[in-house]
């Protein structure tokens, strides 16, 4: 099994003082090439600080993130920012596409800016599965919300990058789209080979995953394989639960 990334021992805290805040408290965890795997955790358990920590989106205070044999903690900030316009692919709740480029043009964006050539035959693909077919020449204002989000995916994907990281990417959506979406990125790991992070507050999206990755307290404190969401859901249930309720 080849690990995609690992995260080893972080920590972030902050604010200073007595305002001081762990929000990654000794955080380690690893992702497995092609595999989909989901985050969870109650609200400000770290769920997005690890996520950024790993995509190299933010600096920690302790502890080392390695992507494929890159020490992501020991690199400056523009080559952080380099290694993610090369290397990693993001996926965000609000779709973040260019309101004046059509959907081709979004897509393509990521080898536009890179000066990278298209594969014609692996763009053809993404824009197939995802759907887009008849859509390319829209501007997103001429979407719907789903096919602004697929447009968002088949741009995170076109320079089939090591890692997609994608943060409550059905949060806008509603259950059909979202559903569509998920079941898009579990085909993405299981058939293309793509590696995904998910953070999610969703056991049902969670359920999509090949694995999820539960956070308490800035630390990961379990893991579920082949999850269904009533097994999220009950595994959450027990981290929500007040410390001394025997839950
Ligand atoms: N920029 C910041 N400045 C100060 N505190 C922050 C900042 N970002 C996050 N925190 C704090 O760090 C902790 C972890 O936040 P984080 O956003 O990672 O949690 P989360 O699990 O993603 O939460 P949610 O599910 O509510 O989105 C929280 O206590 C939060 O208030």
């Amino acid at each position: 099994m080849t690990i995609a990334a690992e995260a080893h021992d972080l920590v972030k805290i902050y604010g200073r003082g007595d305002t001081a805040v762990r929000a990654l408290d000794g955080a380690s965890v690893a992702i497995p090439a092609g595999t989909f795997t989901a985050v969870m955790g109650p609200s400000g358990s770290g769920k997005s600080t690890l996520m950024h920590a790993l995509a190299g989106l933010d600096t920690v205070d302790g502890g080392r993130v390695l992507l494929g044999g890159t020490d992501l903690t020991a690199l400056d900030e523009r080559r952080r920012t380099l290694l993610r316009r090369e290397r990693l692919g993001f996926v965000f709740q609000s779709f973040n596409l260019v309101p004046a480029l059509t959907a081709a043009e979004n897509i393509s964006l990521p080898l536009t800016l890179a000066g990278r050539a298209a594969d014609r035959d692996w763009v053809d693909r993404l824009v197939g599965t995802l759907g887009l077919a008849g859509r390319l020449h829209h501007r997103p204002a001429e979407l719907s919300g789903g096919q602004q989000q697929r447009v968002a995916v088949a741009r995170a994907l076109v320079a089939r990058p090591e890692i997609v990281f994608a943060d409550e990417p059905t949060g806008n959506l509603d259950s059909r789209s979202g559903d569509a979406l998920l079941a898009f990125l579990r085909h993405a790991a299981h058939d293309l080979g793509q590696t995904i992070v998910m953070v999610t507050h969703d056991p049902r999206a969670a359920a999509f995953a090949d694995r999820v990755v539960f956070l308490a307290d800035g630390r990961v404190v379990d893991e579920l394989d082949d999850p269904s969401a009533d097994a999220v859901l009950a595994r959450m249930a027990r981290l929500d639960a007040p410390a001394g309720s025997g839950r």
